[in-house]
């Protein structure tokens, strides 16, 4: 089974995730640069990295959104192939549509660099099987623009469908409910804030939180 990695101009943490699927799976990801139109053929997972996309100009994610290879990554989700956006690829769905909300400037208006408490909120997703349902874990975040924002409709609708992945254990960036990661209604598209590939190894990263994410899904993938 194949997996990819998508590559904007800006993206920084395409290497991360990278060695974070490759270290698990064994196998490394293709490469596939925003500008291509297509994925491998039989990819199996595709993930949109955290980084500054296009300089995070215009709003993060925006442009990123645009770039050829999100119609591949549009049509491939809609096929139920799982998609991962970590930080600027959670910024890059929401931006191209595939989850409901957006990211705002954090409430501080810093950008906040730190590990953060998570809670899992649904612990059924492909993304989410190795973690229990209330279980806390630790996960980095690095961003200015996390500060997820819906209409009150909208968040309790996700809330009622299961479709909050992850919450802040307490306030970070002023994300309403807390929310730190959302699921698309067939629950085959994450998006979170966190970023779960910096959590791996505990020798290097001080915990491997991030690892069980990968070890799920990649075994529900077939990777
Ligand atoms: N680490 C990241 O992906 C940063 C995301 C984004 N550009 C922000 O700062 O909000």
């Amino acid at each position: 089974m194949k997996t990819a990695v998508i590559v904007f101009p800006g993206s920084n943490c395409d290497r991360d995730i990278a060695t974070a699927l490759h270290e698990v799976s064994g196998v490394a990801p293709t490469m596939v640069w925003h500008a291509d139109s297509d994925l491998p053929d039989g990819v199996g997972l595709i993930a949109l990295p955290g980084g500054f996309s296009y300089g995070d100009y215009l709003r993060s994610g925006a442009i990123g959104a645009r770039s050829p290879i999100m119609r591949a990554v549009t049509a491939a989700a809609e096929r139920g192939v799982p998609v991962l956006g970590i930080c600027n690829g959670f910024q890059v769905l929401t931006e191209a549509g595939l989850l409901p909300g957006a990211l705002m400037r954090n409430a501080g208006l810093d950008f906040v660099c730190r590990e953060v408490a998570l809670t899992v909120d649904n612990a059924q997703s492909v993304f989410t099987s190795r973690y229990g349902a209330g279980e806390q874990i630790i996960i980095p975040v690095a961003h200015h623009d996390g500060n997820y924002s819906a209409d009150a409709e909208t968040l309790d609708r996700l809330e009622g469908e299961g479709r909050v992945a992850f919450r802040y254990a307490e306030p970070v960036n002023g994300s309403a409910r807390n929310i730190a990661g959302v699921l698309n209604a067939t629950g085959n598209v994450l998006g979170l804030m966190p970023h779960p590939e910096r959590r791996i190894e505990t020798a290097a990263h001080g915990g491997n939180d991030g690892r069980r994410m990968f070890e799920g899904l990649l075994e529900l993938v077939g990777a």
